[in-house]
């Protein structure tokens, strides 16, 4: 995990033109928005897990055939206070920081006290979210950032709190067919209670009333799961949708609250706050609910509103994996994702088959590769017609990165496309068709022959 952290990234603002190797189709064209830590350490401080490196947004824009890319640091409120002061002063998920150098940290104790839930970072540096025609930055905080698909500039900083009671939201919400964002928070300690929210952002307003207002301001709660605990409730990185179901694990991860609360005062991180309790699943098991013949999980009925769940394990080491989008909340048979062996490091991506239980596998001798992303053939039939990008990093300094262009049917390279600048290993992110962007708006192509000229121009990394 060390090599994660070894260097900070340098980004690189202006459009490079990558060395396209093979075909790229023709029909690909649009940006693949990618999002994850690039900074592990400001001035002499360093952050302890490499969830809390400073977000660094990268794209490819892919047209006719060439690709660019380009890397940009989100401008987030904790970015820019770090930078300032030249260390860390902004907590994040492993590493608790204090926004001044008074070293007696009992002064500032009323302070923190008097907040029982505490000022979270807007570093969000996991997922990129489509909400209407806009793009945001995602974490799991309250927080989330507006961004510039195109120039990866950094727009404004939304709370969610705004618009919703929840104090924590996934950074993966789901989409419906219609576009709207589906996403679950959690309020704590809301009016004496903490409840899940389920929570929907429309992708359009109606003109008459609403005519330039943001779809944020229409944000609707479809309904709330009271916490078995008030001040316990469940961690969650993401949930399920069928058709007509939300699927909401409370799993026995939980925050705790009042560690949260007290954490300033210990000097203790929020990663601590979590615990996992094991004695919580220790319940009797009743009959199985699963009646599917083709798998071995099990969900046992325990008494009429708690049900205890065995997953069937599939395949071991799967990480980030990502399916073809058409068929979230139905029925699908592929799985892509990265896969991971003796590090947490994704040294192959996969192709899993879930009705045959049989694999395709990519791999290359020095190569970590990030989650793999489906994009389907215009006009599509099968699941598995279209392409899978995934950007490849190389643990060997002299082999530059590239993105991987992959056939989804056959799991077999279509193309690739070489950077020669630093490229960081990602978490989440989307692919932009050219389509989706509206006609106002500058399309990606146009905006990268425009700066064109700028191309093959290396910028350092704005430190103080
Ligand atoms: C800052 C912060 C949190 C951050 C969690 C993070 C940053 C999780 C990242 C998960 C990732 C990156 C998973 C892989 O995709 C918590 C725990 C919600 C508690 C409140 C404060
Ligand atoms: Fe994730």
């Amino acid at each position: 995990m060390d090599v994660l952290f070894s260097r900070d990234k340098k980004e690189q603002p202006e459009p490079v033109k990558a060395r396209v190797t093979g075909k790229i189709p023709t029909w690909l064209q649009g940006i693949l928005l990618r999002n994850g830590p690039g900074m592990h350490t400001v001035g002499e401080t360093r952050y302890n897990h490499w969830f809390d490196g400073l977000a660094l947004l990268h794209s490819f824009t892919i047209r006719d055939g060439e690709v660019y890319y380009r890397s940009k640091y989100l401008r987030s409120d904790t970015y820019n206070a770090n930078i300032e002061a030249n260390r860390i002063v902004v907590s994040e998920f492993g590493t608790m920081a204090y926004p001044d150098p008074c070293k007696n940290i009992f002064s500032k104790a009323f302070s923190y006290l008097s907040h029982t839930i505490p000022e979270f970072t807007d570093n969000c540096l996991i997922n990129i979210m489509k909400c209407g025609e806009d793009f945001y930055a995602t974490t799991e905080t309250n927080y989330f950032r507006k961004i510039n698909p195109q120039t990866l500039e950094t727009l404004e900083k939304v709370d969610y709190r705004k618009y919703v009671a929840v104090n924590l939201a996934t950074a993966h919400p789901h989409y419906d067919a219609a576009g709207n964002v589906l996403n679950i928070g959690t309020a704590i300690v809301d009016k004496g209670k903490t409840k899940y929210v389920l929570f929907k952002i429309p992708a359009t307003v109606p003109e008459d009333r609403m005519k330039g207002k943001s779809p944020l301001k229409r944000t609707e709660v479809l309904c709330s799961i009271a916490s078995r605990s008030l001040l316990s409730p469940s961690y969650y990185h993401s949930f399920g949708i069928t058709e007509n179901y939300i699927v909401f694990l409370e799993q026995p991860f939980n925050m705790d609250i009042l560690k949260m609360a007290t954490a300033y005062i210990r000097g203790t991180s929020w990663a601590s706050c979590l615990a996992f309790h094991k004695e919580e699943k220790n319940a009797e098991v009743g009959s199985n609910l699963i009646k599917l013949a083709s798998t071995t999980a099990r969900a046992l009925k325990e008494n009429d509103d708690q049900v205890y769940c065995q997953p069937e394990m599939l395949y071991e080491g799967v990480e980030l994996p990502r399916i073809n989008y058409a068929h979230n909340g139905k029925r699908y048979r592929y799985v892509f994702a990265a896969k991971v062996e003796w590090s947490p490091i994704p040294t192959k991506i996969l192709k899993y088959d879930i009705l045959t239980k049989s694999s395709l596998q990519w791999e290359e001798d020095d190569c970590w590769l990030a989650e793999p992303l489906f994009v389907p053939t215009p006009g599509a039939e099968d699941e598995d017609d279209g392409i899978i990008l995934s950007v490849v990093i190389s643990s060997d300094p002299q082999k530059p990165p590239f993105l991987l262009i992959l056939d989804a049917k056959s799991f077999t390279e279509q193309a690739r496309a070489y950077v020669d600048v630093e490229v960081h290993l990602d978490l989440h992110g989307l692919f932009i068709p050219d389509t989706d962007f509206d006609s106002g708006k500058q399309a990606p192509s146009q905006e990268v022959q425009d700066s064109a000229s700028d191309c093959h121009v290396v910028s350092e990394t704005r430190r103080a």
